[in-house]
């Protein structure tokens, strides 16, 4: 830990004098909770940061709007347009990949869900599913079963580590999460739990933010954090000892995520990329996702928040989105390609700037919740490093299948608990009835099975199937088919045991 008068000159030196204003006032373990803090940040680096998000305030970043142009159609894959023979071969490809322990999946998880609501990490969050399963719960089953299903496929004992990226808000709530819940039954050592850089915020005109008298407003560094963290954390060394050599990174709120699909990894692995992104049809113009396009030729994303409105509303001869490649933050890396960003590009990519409302002490010591926006927060974007590939792609995946994410709190009408059940729900009734199964609801009736997402629809059948029975529809056939099933239903691995000794005795 620093002294008090190293701390007061470097602070001195950044213009920051004022953060020690309140000093005086607070008592002994206050002052050394504060000066445990200050030692913590990075000092010399501090006068940069807070002179860029000045600058940035003044005149915000030139709109890239003139310069882009969507990915050609050829260039994206799909799931929807390709045919059986080749996504059987992606999917091969992906569990042999698995099978031998090259692949790891690395959850993004340093967010503060400000737009849920909840004072908690969003991994936590229970939707409403019949079983109340939390989001991280079905995350960790759906590695066990990809692991299975690699097993079974290639007779192999392979392990597919959880790589989870946390930051000081969400590091400590979550390992106490996992250790409460048993791991979900994963082997503790598989996962890997890791914090990334917090920054301050600072005001329009390049000063720290103090949040309370002894205290700096900080906050993630965005999670394109990610690769600093990965350095600071060695996680790329302990990626190396296990022999990983594919990475899916994906975000913690979608509840339909892949974890480690073997599609993609397969599609990536089969094309040479270093770098890949999974991208949905945008559903309207202002959705809040980013568009995967070409800037000055090369490929990147660019965000929701940074799009103009006319761009984003270009429409084709069709009447289809010109930028209609939304990004859904599930993304492939070698490891390879993360090794040369943390050696070569981790210092170039570029800081995003947003203006928000972050409460702080006055001059004379009160605490002000601000009304309108008074303070920078500095992001990294994860997706900033594609233009650093050699070889990118992007893999189109069906939305029902693939993308219903957790961002607002119930009452909105996208992205919600409700929305979010919806779509899982809908998407096991379809495939149960695929399987050649009948879903009765509670007065008898058969349901039709439904694509159903949207906040304000009829909600779909209670039909909810166990990651642990099936990972993306396969083998509920020899289990269903032929039944006729009452809902609610909560297909565990217990009962499909039931179903699978029923079927013998037939
Ligand atoms: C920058 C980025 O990726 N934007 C994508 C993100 O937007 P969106 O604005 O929704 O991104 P979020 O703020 O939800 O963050 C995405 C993920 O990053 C994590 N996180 C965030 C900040 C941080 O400092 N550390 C951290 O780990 C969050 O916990 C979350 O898992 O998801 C959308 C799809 O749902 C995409 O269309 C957007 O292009």
């Amino acid at each position: 830990m620093l002294s008090l008068e190293q701390v007061k000159q470097s602070l001195e030196s950044a213009g920051q004098s004022h953060i020690l204003q309140f000093w005086p006032e607070l008592c002994e373990g206050e002052r050394r909770a504060f000066l445990r803090e200050l030692s913590q940040l990075d000092l010399k680096g501090l006068e940069d940061h807070c002179e860029g998000a000045a600058r940035a305030a003044a005149s915000p970043s030139a709109s890239l709007d003139l310069h882009i142009e969507p990915v050609s159609p050829e260039s994206i894959g799909s799931t929807r347009k390709s045919d059986k023979e080749s996504l059987a071969v992606w999917e091969n490809e992906g569990l042999l990949q698995i099978s031998e322990n090259g692949v790891g999946v690395l959850l993004l998880a340093g967010g503060q869900g400000t737009r849920l609501g909840v004072q908690y990490p969003k991994g936590m969050y229970n939707v409403g599913l019949p079983s109340s399963k939390t989001l991280y719960q079905i995350q960790a089953e759906r590695i066990h079963k990809i692991q299975e299903l690699a097993d079974r496929k290639h007779d192999s004992k392979c392990t597919v580590p959880w790589y989870i990226m946390t930051s000081e808000f969400t590091l400590a709530p979550t390992q106490k999460f996992f250790k409460e819940n048993n791991y979900f039954g994963l082997e503790p050592s598989n996962i890997v739990m890791f914090e990334q850089r917090m920054i301050p915020a600072v005001t329009f005109d390049g000063k720290v933010i103090l949040q309370g008298k002894g205290k700096i407003a900080m906050a993630p560094d965005g999670n394109g954090g990610l690769y600093q963290a990965l350095v600071d954390n060695e996680v790329l060394e302990d990626m190396k000892k296990r022999g990983v050599e594919y990475l899916h990174v994906y975000c913690v709120d979608n509840i339909l995520v892949k974890m480690a699909d073997p599609v993609f990894i397969g599609f990536c692995v089969s094309k040479g990329a270093d770098c890949g992104a999974k991208v949905v049809e945008k559903a309207y113009p202002a959705e809040p996702v980013g568009v995967v396009c070409r800037v000055r030729g090369v490929s990147q994303v660019v965000e929701y928040s940074e799009i103009q409105p006319e761009t984003a509303e270009l429409r084709g001869p069709e009447g289809e989105l010109v930028y209609s490649a939304g990004n859904i933050c599930n993304h492939f890396f070698t490891r390879a390609f993360l090794q040369d960003v943390a050696e070569t590009y981790k210092g170039q990519l570029k800081q995003h700037v947003a203006f928000k409302k972050v409460p702080f002490v006055d001059t004379c010591g009160n605490q002000v919740k601000p009304s309108k926006p008074n303070g920078i927060k500095m992001e990294k974007f994860v997706f900033d490093v594609f233009p650093f590939s050699r070889n990118f792609v992007a893999f189109e995946v069906v939305r029902e299948d693939e993308f219903s994410p957790l961002k607002n709190a119930d009452g909105a009408a996208t992205d919600s608990p409700t929305t979010a059940r919806n779509s899982l729900l809908a998407q096991h009734c379809r495939w149960a009835t695929a399987a050649k199964a009948t879903l009765l609801d509670e007065r008898g009736n058969t349901f039709a099975s439904t694509a159903s997402v949207s906040a304000g629809d009829n909600p779909p059948a209670q039909c909810e199937i166990s990651p642990l029975v099936s990972y993306f529809g396969e083998g509920l056939e020899q289990l269903l088919k032929g039944r006729t099933l009452p809902t609610p239903l909560i297909l565990d691995e217990k009962q499909a045991k039931e179903l699978q000794a029923q079927s013998s005795c037939v």
